[in-house]
């Protein structure tokens, strides 16, 4: 028997959602209702985005709470699959965003056919969570886009186990997703992520 979370832990996840997309959405990182956000709330329900919504000017009427072992939510975030296995997979993450940034969408494509994006000797890889310098080269996944995103949920699962920790993997011609252990860091990793792919983009255009 599945009891539904309290309204006030709802609502804290739901501030934590809102705070994530509401940073992507001033950064044009949400272009056109894409984009989709979660928060979890204990061990068997997530916050998260609503299909279609705004998430740039997104309120808690764009927010729902989704079992994460569970049946879909019809309103839930066309991706919410995505969002809801990495919960299951890794008790650890608290928050998880989607952005549709240009670096992010760029790269995932040109870097598509060998399936992972490296990101090697910045500095601000230190900005992830639990790297401590920046001799450190993370192979950063990159997975086909897929409309059947329980498929998708599967093979980006998959494709996680097998490389090393990674905040992070990138969907062909897509987008992003990073998390974290919770919503300040999942949106430190979204501006790291930003920096690094943007980085990345301009030497590889500059060679
Ligand atoms: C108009 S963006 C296409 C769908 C997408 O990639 C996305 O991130 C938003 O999907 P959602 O169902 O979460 O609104
Ligand atoms: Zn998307």
């Amino acid at each position: 028997m599945t009891s539904a979370p309290s309204s006030e832990a709802f609502a804290a996840a739901a501030a934590g959602v809102i705070a994530m997309a509401r940073y992507a959405g001033d950064r044009h990182w949400v272009p056109a209702t894409s984009g989709n956000f979660s928060v979890r709330i204990d061990e068997r329900f997530a916050a998260v985005t609503a299909t279609g919504a705004d998430k740039a000017n997104l309120t808690e009427a764009d927010v729902i709470a989704a079992e994460i072992s569970g049946p879909k939510h019809p309103r839930a975030s066309a991706e919410a699959p995505l969002h809801l296995v990495r919960y299951a997979s890794d008790p650890s993450i608290g928050a998880i965003a989607h952005i549709h940034t240009l670096p992010a969408t760029l790269l995932s494509r040109r870097h598509a056919a060998k399936g992972a994006l490296r990101l090697d000797g910045w500095e601000l890889l230190k900005a992830f969570t639990g790297i401590k310098t920046h001799e450190t080269a993370l192979d950063i996944p990159i997975v086909p886009n897929d409309q059947d995103t329980d498929r998708l949920a599967a093979l980006i699962e998959e494709r996680l186990g097998a490389s090393g920790p990674v905040p992070g993997y990138l969907i062909a011609g897509h987008g992003l997703y990073v998390w974290g252990a919770s919503a300040k860091d999942a949106i430190r990793h979204m501006e790291a992520f930003d920096f690094l792919l943007t980085a990345e983009l301009h030497e590889e255009n500059a060679r």
